[in-house]
């Protein structure tokens, strides 16, 4: 595998210079980036019902789904590439950029069973529970692993702890990896095995519908899909006293097609909203949708990237199951024909996606930027 998908989740989470260090000393307030402080809940979240893509309505969902991931406005500001002013920039160029649209959904009735979800939830808990030494029979330095423990980790350069402690693993076909799953806890392979393959189920809905929504075939995107890949989140509660010091993840959009993320019911998703940080407080039953780099491209810029960071609390453990869809390695990404013209002329040439991994390795950076050396000169 020349370039995997546990390369592009390492590539979301390590800054040039970023150590892995254990969060020991507090440190100075005045050298910290500013948590940015969320406004409640978006009460305009587009909400989508899976369940009625199969029937008589097919069209209005696909209508309203395409509205939700729709880039109505792109103001591009150059950002620098120094990684003490990056923190900075990069979130200067997403408010602007993210003046007027959502590029997320909620979808409920996606069929996911109710146990299969609390069972997953329970498995993953369990996992997390583990005395250390075991957790970290899963941690390698390798990022081409076919299983891979991440850890919290003290980011010396932005001065923050980043408490999140993630497995992620490869995971379709199910046959071809569960045998290097964790056998403990004992319910792990059955119960990640059958969320697994339920939200395979509903990515390819979901694709379908997308591609539709672009005027493109059904199964356009299908057809360009390689495996699927999982990061199971784990963000134990901190100190009090640590809070201002602490982020689960930091802002990043996911060089996903989709993410398709299952949330516990602790609050702690945030997503940059019309130039704000907005909660997206968990809804039982329903899984939150982000556009990804990748169907930006697909999409010609019409679909946005998703700007995204978690929040961690005191008060309770949190815990989030993200499904990361993508291509396979020799799929092409840029822009179909059928959505390029006068009026719109192709954004991006065209790519594969191997080509977009070995990039993404060479500048490293949280957001869609990854896709500026696909851009058109024209563009
Ligand atoms: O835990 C969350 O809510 C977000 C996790 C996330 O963004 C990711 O795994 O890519
Ligand atoms: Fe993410």
């Amino acid at each position: 595998m020349s370039a995997t998908m546990l390369q592009l989740a390492e590539g979301l989470l390590a800054l040039p210079g970023a150590k892995h260090l254990p969060h020991t000393d507090k440190d100075p307030i005045s050298n910290l980036p500013t948590l940015p402080e969320a406004q409640v809940s978006d009460s305009s979240i587009p909400i989508i019902d899976l369940e009625a893509l199969h029937g008589p309505r097919r069209s209005d969902i696909v209508k309203q789904l395409g509205q939700a991931c729709q880039h109505k406005g792109f103001f591009a500001v150059g950002a620098f590439f120094f990684f003490f002013f990056f923190w900075k920039s990069f979130l200067l160029e997403f408010i602007l950029d993210a003046s007027c649209a959502k590029w997320y959904m909620v979808v409920k009735n996606h069929g996911i069973p109710r146990t299969t979800v609390s069972n997953i939830f329970d498995t993953t808990r369990e996992f997390f529970h583990l005395p250390k030494e075991e957790r970290m029979k899963f941690y390698t330095p390798d990022p081409n692993s076919d299983i891979r423990l991440m850890n919290a980790y003290k980011d010396e350069v932005a001065n923050v702890f980043v408490a999140r402690e993630s497995l992620k693993f490869h995971c379709h076909p199910v046959e071809n990896y569960v045998n290097k799953w964790p056998t403990n806890p004992p319910s792990f392979r059955k119960y990640a095995a059958e969320y697994l393959t339920n939200v395979r189920r509903v990515e390819i809905t979901l694709l379908g519908a997308i591609s539709e929504s672009l005027g493109l075939e059904r199964d356009y995107i299908e057809k360009k899909l390689g495996g699927h890949y999982v990061s199971l989140n784990y963000y134990g509660a901190c100190e009090q006293s640590d809070l201002e010091l602490t982020y689960g993840v930091r802002a990043h959009t996911d060089p996903t097609i989709i993410t398709i993320l299952l949330q516990d019911d602790v609050p702690g998703l945030q997503v940059l909203s019309e130039g704000e940080w907005m909660d997206v407080n968990p809804i039982p039953g329903t899984v939150v949708v982000h556009v990804g780099d990748l169907l930006q491209a697909i999409s010609n810029h019409k679909f946005k990237s998703l700007l995204h960071q978690a929040m961690v609390n005191c008060e309770k453990e949190r815990m989030s199951i993200a499904s990361y869809c993508y291509p396979s390695s020799d799929a092409m990404i840029g822009p179909p024909k059928k959505l390029i013209d006068n009026d719109h002329p192709a954004v991006y040439q065209d790519f594969t996606f191997k080509e977009f991994s070995e990039q993404m390795w060479k500048v490293i950076t949280f957001t869609d930027t990854r896709l500026d050396s696909f851009k058109c000169s024209t563009a």
